[in-house]
């Protein structure tokens, strides 16, 4: 492919993740992919180039563009090897026109910038949110041990006890020591929230919103296999693929449980003030994420953002019925907005007050209300919010 040709490819697909984004449809990097596995013609330097010219006017604009040639012009401000490609060449781009105006920059929508900077993250920590995250890893201590494990690249030790960063892009999932189950790719935020657990074998410890199970891994991990350790999610499918990682992490003390939205305690009835930790890593707006999925700034609105900050609400009341005497909560949100973060929880604990907010350390992050804040400006990680509630 051309250059120009390149643009005007990159230029569809952004009209393809803006529609997407407003209509809550696919997300970028599925929009990509299937764009690619129809179009063999494209080779994998068209592919990369594409992928990069996507990814970069995604971050390059704020508000919702008004369409994929709005973004790429918005791009084309600060790089300027993009305009003279819009040439009205073969497959290329029509002549930019007189006038013709360039989306908006910024960091997200308006509304959702002042939410951000009402929160304290503004300027450089904005900034930082639309930066390329890395890849970490963290060594699967059921398998193997940071100091002696040997992988095909070298990588440089994180924060996190078992973390190891790698560039972006790295194709782990080809290396043995990935299929043997001797890593996992999870970023060091997350684990650090693990870390927060303080999980030790023998407890009996529920992750309420386990997803795809990354943080259950680390906590069968930190169990040493030793107990029992529920993953409950309302997502089937994301819950059905902890099946495979559980296998290759040779993770064995891992329980599934399928939990229907709005009645989420029956299928957990049984574990009523049974846990001695219950990991809430609540569905939230994803804020702290944005490198990874940049677009997601435009799937938020206000009555999203209203419809998450109650479920979270209603997961921390639904947390504090399984733990026992002694036990504790362990919030975490992947947020950067308070609401969903110190606010949340400090609503908890005045709403649910046989709690109290327990101090702990981490190796990175910071204080924020009752618990701690990694961002990736200050910590180069994803943003988090993390606090650990314990019932007396
Ligand atoms: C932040 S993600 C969890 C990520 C996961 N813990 C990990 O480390 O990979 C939030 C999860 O909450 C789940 N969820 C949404 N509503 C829920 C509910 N009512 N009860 C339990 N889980 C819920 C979502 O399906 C999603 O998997």
């Amino acid at each position: 492919m051309t250059p120009a040709a390149r643009v005007q490819t990159s230029i569809e697909l952004l009209d393809t993740i803006i529609e997407a984004a407003r209509t809550k449809g696919a997300p970028a990097d599925r929009i990509l992919a299937e764009w690619f596995r129809n179009n063999r013609f494209a080779g994998s330097k068209d592919r990369r180039a594409i992928r990069e010219l996507v990814y970069a006017a995604i971050r390059a604009c704020g508000p919702v563009p008004a369409n994929g040639r709005a973004a790429m012009l918005r791009l084309a401000e600060t790089d300027e090897s993009i305009a003279p490609l819009f040439d009205g060449s073969n497959y290329g781009p029509a002549a930019i026109g007189d006038g013709e105006e360039a989306a908006e920059g910024g960091i997200a929508p308006v509304w959702l910038s002042e939410k951000l900077a009402a929160s304290d993250i503004e300027g450089a920590e904005a900034d930082a949110l639309l930066g390329r995250a890395p890849l970490d890893l963290r060594v699967n201590t059921l398998k193997a041990e940071r100091a002696t494990l040997t992988l095909p690249l070298e990588a440089e030790h994180t924060a996190a006890p078992h973390g190891l960063r790698l560039e972006a892009g790295t194709q782990v999932e080809q290396w043995p020591e990935w299929r043997e189950g001797k890593v996992e790719v999870q970023d060091t935020g997350s684990q650090l929230a693990c870390l927060a657990v303080n999980a030790q074998p023998g407890e009996t410890i529920i992750d309420l919103c386990a997803g795809g199970g990354g943080k259950t891994l680390a906590l069968a991990a930190a169990m040493d296999n030793l107990g029992r350790l529920i993953a409950s999610d309302t997502d089937r499918g994301r819950l059905s693929r902890l099946a495979p990682r559980t296998e290759r992490a040779g993770a064995t003390i891992i329980e599934t449980r399928l939990l229907d939205p709005k009645r989420e305690f029956e299928a957990l009835a049984d574990l009523e003030g049974q846990a001695d930790a219950v990991m809430v890593d609540a569905p939230c707006s994803g804020t702290g994420t944005w490198r990874r999925n940049p677009e997601a700034r435009w799937r938020l609105d206000e009555a999203e953002l209203a419809r998450l900050t109650t479920l979270q609400a209603e997961l921390l009341d639904l947390a504090a019925r399984l733990v026992k005497p002694g036990g504790r909560i362990i919030y975490v949100t992947c947020s950067l907005l308070d609401e969903e973060g110190s606010g949340q929880f400090s609503t908890f604990l005045d709403r649910v007050n046989i709690f109290e907010a327990q101090d702990f350390s981490l190796p990175a992050g910071r204080k924020r209300g009752n618990g701690m804040r990694l961002t990736p400006y200050h910590d180069g990680t994803d943003g988090f919010f993390i606090a650990c509630a314990a019932r007396p």
